[in-house]
C-alpha cells in the first residue's frame, strides 16, 4: 500500500468527521433559529379589548366616529417577578395601573397565594404561572447552598425562558422586579434582546445585599452576585426605584439613571370609622373573642397592634417579642397600662422559628398582658385589620439601607400610625418622626415607645394618628400616573 493511500484514508476520515460535525452544528443552529421566541412587532400589538371601569367592553371608534378602532400600538407589557404574585403587591399594582390605561399585561410569577381580585377579574391581565422548583432544590440549608443554589437557578432560568419567550405574546415592554436578580435579570435581558422588547427594571432592593444576610458580605458568591447585578443592569433601557436614595446609588455605583416611583397605598387600604371597626373586629375569627376588650367602651380598652411580614431574615421578630415581654412586665406593675393584642400577618420561611419563641415566652409566663397571634388573611381582611388597629409595627431592617417596607405604606393607607426600625438611610423618606410615626433602633427603645404611647403619652398617639390619616391621602394612582404612565407612554 502506497503512502498516498494512507494519507487519502486519513484525509477521508477527518473530512467525514468534520462534515458530520458541521451538519450537526448547522442542524442545531437551524432548530435554535426556527424555535426562537417570536419577535415584538408593534403592528401586531393590539389591545385585547377596551373596557370601562366595570369591565364592560367598549366600542372605540376612530377619529371619523364610524370605523371601530380595533387596535392601539405599543400597549403590551410583560410584568415579571420571580416570586409569589399574591405576595408581590407592588408588581400587582403596576399590572392594575397599566390595565387601567388600556394596556395589556402578562403577569408572570409563581401562583401560590391569592391574587388581588381586581387582577383576576381584569380581562386585560393574563396570569402566566411559573412552575415551582422541585422540593429538594428549595432546601434552606446553608451548607448545601453552594450546590443547590446553582441547580435551582438553572431550573428557574429554564422555566423563566419558557414563560417569557413562549408563554406570553411578544411585548413592547418588560417590567422586571429586582431582586431576585439571579437568574431573572440575565434571562429577562436575553429575551428582550431576542424579542425586540424594552427592558425596565423595578429596583425594590439589591439582590446581593439580601444574599449577604445569609452568607456574609465577604462571601465570594455575594461578590459575584453584586457584579452580576451591575453588569445586567446595563441591559435595561429604563430603571425605576422605590426610593430617591436607591436611585442615587444606581447613579453613583451602577452608572445608570433611575427615577423613583414611591410605593403608595392602593385603594383597598382606607381608614375605618368606629362602627366599621367594631363590626370587623367582631367578625374576624382571629379578633372576635377579643372584640369586647378592644371596644372603646371597655374599662381599659386593649390596644391592637399589627405587624406584617414575609418572615424573612431581614426582619428580626425577636426584637418585637422582647419588647412585648418588657411591656407585659411594665403593665403588671402599672395596671393603668392596657393589655395588647398583637397580630402578625404574613407567610414565609422563618415563621415556625418565631412561633417556637412565642410558645417559649408563654410557657415562661412572660406575656401575661399580651396576646400574640399570627394569621394569613384575604387582601380585604388584611386591609381591614390595619384600619382597625391602634398601631402598626415594622421590623424591616433594610439590607441595602435604601429600600423601604411596603407594609408601612399599607398602614398609612389605612390611616394607621407606625413605629418601626428606623436605623437606615431611606427611613425618613417614608416616616416623619413624631408626625405620623416613630423610629426605634433597639428592643428597649420599642418597649419604651409602647409604654409611653399607650400610657402617659396618649396625646402623641392621637397626633400620630392624625398624621397617618393625612398621609393616607397620598395614593398609588397619582404617583404611578406621573411616572409609570409617562414611561410606558400610556397617558
Ligand atoms: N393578603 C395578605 N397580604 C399580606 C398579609 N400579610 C402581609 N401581606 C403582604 O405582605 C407585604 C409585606 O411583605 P414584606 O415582604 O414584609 O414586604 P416589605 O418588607 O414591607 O416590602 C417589600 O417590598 C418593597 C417594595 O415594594 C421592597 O422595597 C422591600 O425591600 C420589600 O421587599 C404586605 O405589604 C402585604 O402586601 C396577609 O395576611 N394577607
Amino acid at each position: 500500500m502506497g503512502l498516498e493511500h494512507v494519507f487519502t484514508d486519513k484525509f477521508n476520515n477527518v473530512f467525514s468527521l468534520v462534515l458530520t460535525g458541521f451538519v450537526i452544528v448547522s442542524t442545531l443552529f437551524s432548530v435554535l433559529l426556527v424555535t426562537l421566541p417570536k419577535q415584538y412587532n408593534p403592528y401586531d400589538d393590539k389591545a385585547v379589548k377596551f373596557v370601562d371601569e366595570q369591565g364592560n367592553e367598549l366600542e372605540v371608534k376612530t377619529k371619523d366616529g364610524k370605523t371601530p378602532l380595533r387596535w392601539k400600538q405599543g400597549r403590551t407589557v410583560q410584568i415579571v417577578v420571580l416570586g409569589d404574585i399574591g405576595r408581590s403587591p407592588r408588581m400587582q399594582y403596576h399590572a392594575l395601573s397599566i390595565a387601567k390605561h388600556d394596556g395589556r399585561v402578562f403577569l408572570i410569577g409563581y401562583q401560590e397565594s391569592e391574587i388581588h381580585p381586581d387582577i383576576v377579574s381584569n380581562p386585560l391581565i393574563e396570569i402566566v404561572p411559573l412552575g415551582a422548583a422541585p422540593e429538594f432544590l428549595r432546601s434552606s440549608s446553608k451548607l448545601l447552598f453552594p450546590i443547590l443554589a446553582p441547580l435551582k437557578a438553572l431550573w428557574q432560568a429554564l422555566s423563566l425562558y419558557r414563560a417569557l419567550g413562549y408563554g406570553s405574546a411578544p411585548a413592547r415592554w418588560m417590567l422586571v422586579q429586582n431582586p431576585p436578580s439571579i437568574p431573572t435579570l440575565a434571562i429577562a435581558g436575553l429575551i428582550c434582546f431576542l424579542r425586540n422588547t424594552e427592558l425596565v427594571i423595578d429596583w425594590h432592593n439589591f439582590g446581593y445585599s439580601i444574599l449577604a444576610l445569609k452568607l456574609g458580605a465577604s462571601h465570594p458568591l455575594v461578590k459575584i452576585s453584586a457584579l452580576y447585578e451591575k453588569v445586567f443592569a446595563r441591559a435595561a433601557t429604563h430603571h425605576i426605584t422605590v426610593t430617591d436614595a436607591m436611585a442615587r446609588v444606581l447613579k453613583d455605583d451602577y452608572g445608570v439613571t433611575a427615577q423613583a416611583l414611591h410605593d403608595r397605598p392602593a385603594s383597598i387600604f382606607k381608614p375605618f370609622n368606629p362602627k366599621q371597626r367594631s363590626k370587623f373586629l367582631s367578625q374576624l375569627p382571629e379578633t372576635a373573642q377579643y372584640a369586647p376588650d378592644l371596644s372603646p367602651s371597655s374599662k381599659i380598652p386593649w390596644k391592637l397592634i399589627v405587624s406584617s411580614t414575609s418572615w424573612t431574615a431581614d426582619e428580626d421578630f425577636s426584637l418585637l417579642l422582647s419588647a412585648l415581654s418588657t411591656y407585659s412586665a411594665a403593665a403588671t406593675s402599672n395596671p393603668s397600662l392596657p393589655k395588647i393584642l398583637a397580630i402578625i400577618t404574613g407567610k414565609g420561611p422563618q415563621k415556625a422559628h418565631y412561633l417556637a419563641q412565642i410558645r417559649q415566652l408563654n410557657q415562661e409566663k412572660k406575656l401575661s398582658n399580651v396576646v400574640i397571634l399570627t394569621a394569613w388573611l384575604t387582601p380585604e381582611s388584611y386591609a381591614a385589620l390595619l384600619a382597625s388597629a391602634d398601631l402598626g409595627i415594622s421590623l424591616h431592617t433594610s439590607s441595602s439601607g435604601v429600600d423601604l417596607p411596603m407594609k408601612v405604606v399599607d398602614m398609612f393607607g389605612a390611616g394607621l400610625p407606625v413605629v418601626g426600625w428606623g436605623a437606615f438611610e431611606a427611613w425618613p423618606e417614608l416616616v416623619k418622626e413624631d408626625v405620623n410615626g416613630k423610629g426605634f433602633s433597639s428592643a428597649g427603645q420599642l418597649a419604651e415607645q409602647l409604654v409611653s404611647l399607650f400610657g402617659a403619652d396618649g396625646d402623641l398617639l392621637e397626633r400620630l394618628k392624625d398624621g397617618a390619616l393625612k398621609e393616607s391621602g397620598n395614593r398609588w394612582d397619582d404617583e404611578w400616573d406621573g411616572i409609570g404612565g409617562e414611561l410606558f407612554k400610556l397617558l
